[in-house]
């Protein structure tokens, strides 16, 4: 129960309420968890400007990328140092891969060592939290936006210290979705670059979708909708029904009939599985490239 896990006394720090994070916490005031229970912290404030002093409420405190007026209510620390006598149960950190090295000081400072971080940072490597986080339970985690309304995907990977950490991290994560806990950390660029990304690419198929309708002769409006409807009815279809996806396409393919066509050039030789693969290779690369980019620098020898 999420109420087990997180009160008003020991909140839930969501440190980062941008697009990922305020997806994330949507879903978990979807589920009910009580904007009190709840500490987001943004961005210190800038120098000049009007001191934000303790928790306050939110508003354009939240990034425009965040989810702005529809999170008022929620209390907001600008910096992570405000987080200092706040007694967090555990953090989430949603910030960008390049923006952990800047906050990490200010964090790992404010945090009793006891608390767990859990990360949603792209490439970043659970020992790369550990350098700016400190030694602490740490869990790093690859959700993806349908988070917001409680149908994402988490996978997840835990450090030693985070391990006893897992259960209650599959309580709170899986309240936006499923969980899956992946049997070894190397496993996470590829998580990251199917399910993380994955949203994106689905929702390109639509403009693609919508696209090709546009060149058959359809208006745009009519080609967008269609397009739009055709992409979640599949998904619905494929969450409502136990066949798996190849049975659902065949459902749908009459032998001689439109869909076989279309098919034929689909699934050609260089079709969608070559650059689907392509594609998820690009992103597992761009994924352990971030994190050999964001780990902190070496000490140098002299
Ligand atoms: N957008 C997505 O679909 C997914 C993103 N992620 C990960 O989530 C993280 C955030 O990504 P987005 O939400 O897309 O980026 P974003 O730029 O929308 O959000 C980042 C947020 O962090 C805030 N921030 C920056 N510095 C801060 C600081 N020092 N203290 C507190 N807050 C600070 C920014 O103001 C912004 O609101 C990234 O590490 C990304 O790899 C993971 C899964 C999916
Ligand atoms: O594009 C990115 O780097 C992040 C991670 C997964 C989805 N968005």
């Amino acid at each position: 129960m999420l109420e087990d896990l997180i009160t008003p006394e020991r909140p839930l720090a969501l440190v980062g309420c941008g697009r990922m994070g305020g997806a994330m916490l949507a879903g978990w005031r979807q589920a009910g968890l009580a904007d009190r229970a709840v500490r987001v912290v943004t961005r210190p404030a800038s120098p000049g400007a009007a001191s934000a002093g303790g928790a306050s409420s939110a508003g354009d405190a939240l990034s425009a990328g965040g989810a702005g007026e529809a999170l008022a209510g929620v209390p907001v620390l600008a910096g992570a140092a405000a987080l200092a006598g706040q007694r967090p149960s555990l953090v989430v950190l949603a910030v960008k891969p390049q923006q952990l090295a800047g906050l990490g000081p200010d964090l790992a400072a404010a945090l009793d060592a006891r608390v767990p971080v859990i990360s949603v940072l792209a490439g970043v490597p659970l020992a790369g939290l550990a350098a700016a986080l400190g030694d602490r339970p740490l869990i790093r985690a690859m959700p993806n936006t349908p988070a917001a309304i409680g149908r994402g995907v988490t996978s997840m990977v835990a450090n030693a210290a985070g391990a006893p950490w897992l259960d209650r991290a599959r309580t709170l994560l899986g309240v936006l979705g499923s969980v899956v806990v992946l049997a070894a950390e190397e496993q996470m660029d590829a998580a990251t670059a199917l399910a993380g990304s994955g949203p994106a690419y689905v929702f390109h198929l639509v403009e693609a979708l919508a696209a090709a309708g546009v060149a058959e002769g359809l208006p745009e409006a009519t080609a967008r909708a269609l397009a739009r409807a055709t992409v979640a009815g599949a998904g619905a279809l494929l969450d409502a029904d136990d066949r798996d996806a190849a049975a659902l396409r065949q459902a749908v393919t009459s032998p001689g009939g439109t869909t076989q066509a279309g098919l034929d050039v689909l699934m050609r030789p260089a079709g969608l599985t070559t650059l689907m693969a392509e594609t998820v290779h690009a992103a597992t690369a761009r994924s352990r490239a971030l994190g050999r980019e964001t780990a902190p620098a070496r000490p140098s020898a002299d």
